[in-house]
């Protein structure tokens, strides 16, 4: 896994793809292998079957031996364990029950990944008959996330989607077999005009990501493509909601550029990381037309966005916990700051919230509160911060309307794209390094991380949170982000005032 707390990245990871060999180079084990090594990880391969095909036709599809699929798996095991699996193909009952097996008696199981290929009616020719029974009852439960499409979860389930109610029933079904979540892909999804809309659900949270459907004669490939992306990018150790986001992303710049290699349709173009924000797909908030359609749970909608904070560059945001730290900054010339106060009421708070919003506007600098919104409000102040389990409680349309600055925490790919649909002031990019200051749920996101969000988020303001002292300063503002927030390298140092100007000379480089 990708320890990467700094620059340098530790291991490249291993991703197995068990799959059928497309000689015509588009789909199956080439598309994988392909797609591993585009997206940074180290591809190994388990052929379930040898398809002589090209861009026009299938010509022939013979399974491998049982004793060849077993020792493929066994070679590999013994040598080259996996980080993540990708299994696409899968030609006979025999090789779901031997995958089952081999799964079920591996003493650390990585994530798996099943893309139903073979159940599919236009890849009916490529399995044996049984096969649907054999996934349901043996190798379902061994699976982390199932990429069904449409056809394919009609096909394993025997629902037919027509609506979102459908696409829940049949995600159960699944779910209820043991598998521990479905991304129900929406290329065939005829709900929504113009979108290609994706459903991931594990049964307890549900996130949909749409995006415009790409045209393209030229998309063979694209769903061993989008498994492998997942299976790569979780590979080194992202979330799976930024697996689902960055493999979306890697697919559209993919298709974009896809051309014919054949005669017939070509494969998708396998161009590395995504980094154009155009690739990355829209996350569709459950206050949104198409979340109401969906019935996602919740509020969130995009509103009119929050007032600007007039510049990108935020500079040095110290984040302190008194009204003594806001005097003191804002005596050294700090122009954004916030009051981090936790774990008290409205009214033990409010005081020291009406002092820091009179200090901030008497020195016209930029006072953040955290968490204690409704306060902002009613006492004019200039933002508010919030995390994303504030998301869920904050009533974001107040906020705006009052013309208050929003400030939101993120912690990766999603969270962003999540956030920016709600226009906020800037977004924290954190935590970045390891922080003393608070029990974090996730881990350190380094700066290599950090560079390519900054990167992704280049038309709102960033700001940098969790670990940063002098000594990393540097580093972390040659990644482009547009302000380094800090606790206690501020509060705990021997000479704050030395500190900040060490910091503001960081940031005026
Ligand atoms: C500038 C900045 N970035 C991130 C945070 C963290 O906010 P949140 O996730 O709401 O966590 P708490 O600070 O409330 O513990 C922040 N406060 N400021
Ligand atoms: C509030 C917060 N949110 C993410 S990290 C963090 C704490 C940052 O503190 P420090 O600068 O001391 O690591
Ligand atoms: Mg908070």
């Amino acid at each position: 896994m990708d320890k990467t707390l700094g620059r340098t990245s530790v291991k490249t990871p291993i991703v197995w793809t068990i799959a059928g060999s497309d000689s015509g180079g588009g789909a199956g084990i080439q598309a994988d292998l392909h797609t591993i090594n585009s997206l940074g990880g180290y591809g190994c391969s388990v052929i379930s079957a040898v398809t002589a095909q090209n861009s026009v036709a299938v010509r022939l599809v013979e399974a491998v031996s049982d004793e060849m699929f077993s020792s493929q798996l066994d070679s590999l095991a013994d040598d080259m364990p996996a980080d993540v699996i990708k299994v696409g193909l899968l030609s006979t009952v025999s090789q779901v029950e031997l995958l089952a097996t081999f799964l079920a008696a591996l003493e650390t199981k990585p994530y798996v990944i099943y893309d139903p290929i073979a159940v599919a009616s236009s890849g009916a020719n490529m399995a044996q008959a049984g096969l649907q029974q054999a996934v349901l009852e043996t190798l379902l439960p061994h699976i982390d996330l199932l990429t069904p499409n449409a056809d394919e979860l009609e096909i394993l389930t025997k629902v037919i989607i027509t609506s979102s109610h459908d696409i829940r029933r049949s995600a159960k079904v699944l779910l209820d077999k043991g598998c521990g979540s479905i991304l129900i892909k929406g290329g065939h999804l005829e709900l929504v005009d113009d979108v290609c809309m994706d459903f991931w659900t594990n049964g307890e949270r549900e996130i949909v990501l749409g995006t415009p459907r790409i045209d393209s004669p030229h998309s063979h490939g694209t769903g061993c493509s989008l498994s492998s992306a997942i299976a790569t990018v979780l590979a080194l150790d992202y979330p799976i909601e930024d697996a689902l986001v960055l493999a979306k992303a890697y697919l559209n710049q993919g298709l974009k550029a896809a051309s014919a290699k054949g005669k017939g349709p070509g494969p998708i173009a396998h161009l590395g990381w995504p980094t154009d924000p155009t690739d990355f797909p829209d996350v569709i908030l459950p206050g949104s037309e198409l979340g109401r359609l969906l019935n996602l749970q919740g509020e969130l909608a995009a509103g009119q966005g929050f007032a600007s904070c007039n510049t990108d560059k935020l500079g040095l945001y110290p984040v302190v916990d008194s009204v003594e730290w806001c005097q003191k900054l804002l005596d050294m010339g700090i122009k954004t700051l916030q009051l981090r106060i936790k774990g008290k009421t409205d009214a033990e708070v409010e005081a020291d919230v009406i002092a820091a919003i009179k200090l901030g506007k008497q020195y016209q600098a930029r006072m953040f509160i955290n968490d204690y919104w409704q306060l902002a409000i009613k006492h004019g102040a200039y933002g508010v911060h919030l995390g994303q389990e504030d998301l869920n409680d904050a009533v974001l349309p107040q906020i705006s309307r009052a013309g208050l600055r929003l400030g939101l925490s993120t912690h990766g790919y999603y969270e962003m794209l999540r956030a920016k649909k709600l226009k906020p002031s800037y977004i924290a990019l954190g935590h970045i390094f390891p922080t003393q200051t608070k029990d974090m749920p996730s881990r350190p996101q380094g700066l290599i991380r950090l560079e390519k969000y900054a990167a992704l988020m280049n038309d709102i303001p960033t700001v940098a949170i969790g670990g940063i002292n002098l000594e990393r300063a540097p580093q972390v503002w040659q990644t482009g982000v547009g302000s380094i927030a800090v606790v206690t390298a501020i509060t705990l140092a021997d000479d704050p005032q030395a500190v900040v100007d060490a910091f503001n000379a960081v940031l005026e480089s």
